[in-house]
């Protein structure tokens, strides 16, 4: 058969952009399919603007605690169209790193239309039939709207449309406390919304309970209000929206953001009539992302799996790799990190102590250590947060860590899921002090305690004082 490219990427995404610019790298033809922005999700209504608005959120929570440390900060004021204006800023500085620019310099074939998949090796798009040996699907997900009673007769906000908000609201009410959830009711209420959160059982379902506790209890200290409950009609219009929980009460507000879940984008793509089997939450791939049509990839948010930008990058560059190299790649996510970035942060890597329990039972140990023992904490007042380690002997299973700039601390712990440095090691690891790292060798060094001064090396250090004190 004769081919137009040697791989065919649908989706401009994390996802896509990195499997496309892999490909293209290496001297492929690849064409690059991208229906709507250049970025997709995490530029422009996910990562990017989320992060900005905490960060402005931040300031403001700063600047309301007035006197602290013999500082005083006058109240804030916060004006929106700051915020707006930071939000927008922060995209056009990422822009032209996910531009079309770039990835026609890169070598790709860039193509802003729809696409449609029509064989195991065939695509149409803007009226012409594009061939390629491989295909990689990463079209991403899309916001799921819940069956709400009453919810298409009111004016509701996503994460599609929430930072295009010309106004601060008055009282958000947020449908889901999980990872937007919580990011963004923190968020608003700090730059000054009253926000009600509600949601059905636990809060940010897939982290350590205890982690999200310590969330929980700022986020209440706040004035964040949660209702638990499943949010179960809907009436109203703009600035005046009820909400019925079920079992609950009716909480009124002037905005309702649905952040109740993903849906993966893969209706209108073909898939059936090529045979690519789909899921519930997606489609279903092998550990190589191969679709059941084993020509056509799937990766990042479209497939059934974590929905996060670095492992929609991290599965572009795997399958790019398989493009390239001819070899099979498997996806690892022994070892997959994931942050909200709450204050304090929650951060995890690798299995929850729940998980390692469900999987290892009482194999399993768990070694915390509390930044309130962190001497940089202290001298930061910020002392909130602890780390747990999971272990299984001495080898790290996984890391929850709750603390100010948790995310930043996964790093090492990573290598060390992945083999490529043990708990000895960061147990000895010289740290710069005062850092909040060091809670990580301390938290090594605690799982190797009682056997560094167990009694086989106190044993060690007893006949070796006898000889020296025999020998001086
Ligand atoms: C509010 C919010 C905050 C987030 N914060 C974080 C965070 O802090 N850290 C993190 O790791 N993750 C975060 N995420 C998740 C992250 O944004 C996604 O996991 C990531 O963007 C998915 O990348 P993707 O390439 O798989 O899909 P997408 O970015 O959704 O890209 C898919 C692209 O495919 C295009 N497309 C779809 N169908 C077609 C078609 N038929 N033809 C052509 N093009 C098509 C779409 O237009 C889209 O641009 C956040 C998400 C949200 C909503
Ligand atoms: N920091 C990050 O990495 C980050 C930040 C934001 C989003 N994301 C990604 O975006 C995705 C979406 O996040 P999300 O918060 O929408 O989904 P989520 O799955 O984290 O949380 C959805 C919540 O909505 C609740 N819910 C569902 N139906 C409801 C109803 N009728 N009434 C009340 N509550 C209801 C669920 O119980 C759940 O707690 C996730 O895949 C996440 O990985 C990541």
């Amino acid at each position: 058969m004769k081919f137009t490219h040697d791989a065919i990427v649908i989706g401009g995404g994390a996802a896509g952009l990195t499997a496309a610019g892999g490909c293209a790298l290496f001297g492929l033809k690849v064409a690059l399919i991208e229906a709507h922005k250049m970025g997709g999700e995490c530029l422009n209504n996910g990562c990017v603007p989320s992060k900005a608005l905490i960060t402005a959120a931040k300031r403001a929570q700063e600047a309301r605690r007035g006197e602290w440390m013999g500082v005083t900060l006058a109240p804030p004021q916060v004006a929106w169209a700051g915020v707006h204006k930071h939000i927008h800023d922060a995209i056009a500085h990422i822009e032209p790193h996910d531009s079309q620019e770039r990835f026609e310099e890169m070598g790709c074939e860039v193509i802003r239309e729809r696409a449609r998949i029509t064989g195991r090796h065939s695509v149409a798009v803007g009226g012409r039939t594009l061939t390629a040996p491989r295909i990689v699907i990463a079209t991403g997900s899309r916001p799921t709207i819940p069956p709400i009673s009453g919810l298409d007769n009111v004016p509701y906000l996503t994460n599609e449309n929430l930072f295009e908000l010309r106004e601060l609201p008055g009282h958000l009410v947020i449908v889901g406390g999980g990872v937007i959830g919580m990011e963004m009711a923190q968020s608003f209420r700090r730059l000054g919304s009253q926000v009600t959160v509600i949601n059905p059982g636990r809060l940010m379902g897939r982290d350590d309970p205890e982690a999200v506790a310590v969330v929980q209890a700022r986020l209440e200290a706040e004035s964040t209000a949660f209702v638990f409950g499943k949010a179960q009609s809907v009436s109203g219009s703009f600035g005046a929206i009820t909400l019925q929980v079920s079992d609950g009460p009716a909480i009124s507000g002037t905005h309702l953001l649905i952040a109740a879940g993903r849906t993966a984008n893969i209706s209108g793509l073909g898939l059936e009539d090529v045979g690519i089997e789909t899921g519930d939450n997606g489609i279903i791939v092998d550990a190589r992302r191969r679709t059941s049509v084993k020509s056509i990839y799937a990766i990042g948010d479209c497939r059934d799996g974590p929905r996060l930008t670095h492992l929609s990058g991290h599965e572009g560059s795997n399958v790019a790799l398989e493009i390239t190299t001819g070899l099979p790649t498997k996806v690892n996510w022994k070892a997959l990190p994931w942050c909200t970035y709450t204050d304090p942060e929650v951060a995890q890597v690798g299995m929850t102590e729940a998980d390692a329990r469900k999987e290892f039972g009482d194999k399993v140990t768990v070694v915390k250590e509390g930044f309130d023992h962190n001497e940089r904490a202290i001298a930061e007042d910020a002392t909130d947060g602890f780390l747990k380690l999971v272990l299984k002997g001495k080898k790290v299973l996984g890391v929850t860590i709750v603390g100010k700039n948790a995310g930043e601390l996964l790093l090492p712990w990573s290598q060390s899921i992945t083999g490529k440095s043990g708990t000895f090691d960061m147990g000895s690891a010289i740290i710069s002090y005062p850092t909040r790292s060091e809670i990580a060798k301390a938290a090594a060094f605690a799982a190797w305690e009682p056997t560094v001064f167990g009694s086989l090396p106190k044993k060690y250090v007893a006949v070796v004082a006898k000889l020296r004190r025999a020998m001086n």
